[in-house]
């Protein structure tokens, strides 16, 4: 299987402060990852290395086989889906959903004069319905609720067909409802075979979409644990990873956590 993405002992630092402190890690074509880990472990700070869009202080990074530094990061974004609440916040006021999905194509936000043919409109129409907001299609982005906003970025960020495909809390913010739906969605899209490789960013185990394969734990800027989702998702890794005693249950393959009782 075809490696993703690769990470040999990165180190972000600021100033005094490692946000990744050591970080190996290997993405292969085909698997979902999901990334936990309690607020500042640096998740967000993995996935802008992985973006491309954070280089790191020590270490190398090869992104779809492709050294960061040795590289040309513009003509590899567009191969790299990300949707982020940092990409939510740059998006123009007027801007409408439909030419959010499309400015994807040339990995930019806010259309301005580039053109689009009727294949690309039937694409983002089509992601768009796949993802349960074709009714969204003519609105404008900044007058959406929370979890229309969360399927159209996803929509988005799959626009140009990907073969990396990165979430960042995809699930913050919605009710359960809603929080539900997006958990199926993503489970449906993990199952398909021609789905990019993933990498999926909560803080919730109750957030991990059935089919997702893998797991990292995140503290402190370290790898507390990596590797297949039911060897990583143990109250012990658990437990070293968050700092208090937890416990952890999986059923009909969903998971869920806990404190344990003192
Ligand atoms: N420029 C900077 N200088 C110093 N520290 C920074 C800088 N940028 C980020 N940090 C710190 O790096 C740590 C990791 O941040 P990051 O956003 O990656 O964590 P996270 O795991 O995504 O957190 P959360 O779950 O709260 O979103 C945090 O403690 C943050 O305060």
């Amino acid at each position: 299987m075809g490696e993703v993405l690769r990470l040999e002992g990165v180190v972000i630092r600021r100033g005094q402060a490692r946000l990744l402190d050591g970080v190996d890690w290997t993405v292969n074509e085909g698997e979902r990852w999901v990334v936990i880990g309690p607020n500042g472990a640096g998740k967000t700070t993995l996935l802008q290395v992985a973006a491309t869009t954070l280089y790191p202080t020590e270490g190398s990074v090869h992104v779809l086989g492709e050294k960061l530094g040795e590289t040309d990061v513009f003509e590899l974004r567009p191969r790299i889906g990300f949707a982020s609440a940092a990409v939510a916040e740059k998006v123009p006021a007027n801007e409408t959903v439909i030419d959010l999905v499309l400015t994807a194509s040339y990995a930019i936000i806010g259309r301005w004069q580039e053109e689009y043919d009727s294949s690309d409109v039937a694409r983002a129409v089509e992601l768009l319905e796949a993802l349960g907001a074709s009714e969204l299609v003519r609105r404008r982005f900044n007058t959406l609720s929370e979890g229309e906003r969360k399927r159209v970025q996803i929509a988005r960020a799959l626009m140009p067909d990907p073969e990396l495909l990165m979430l960042d809390e995809p699930a913050a913010g919605l009710d359960l409802g809603a929080r539900e739906d997006l958990v199926t969605r993503l489970s449906r899209l993990a199952d398909e075979i021609t789905a990019p490789a993933m990498v999926l960013v909560t803080h919730h185990l109750e957030e991990v979409p059935p089919g997702f394969t893998h797991a990292m734990l995140l503290r402190r800027g370290q790898v507390v644990a990596a590797g297949k989702v039911d060897e990583v998702f143990t109250g012990q890794n658990l437990t070293a990873c968050f700092g208090l005693p937890l416990s952890v249950e999986k059923t009909n393959g969903r998971w869920s956590a806990r404190a344990l009782q003192a």
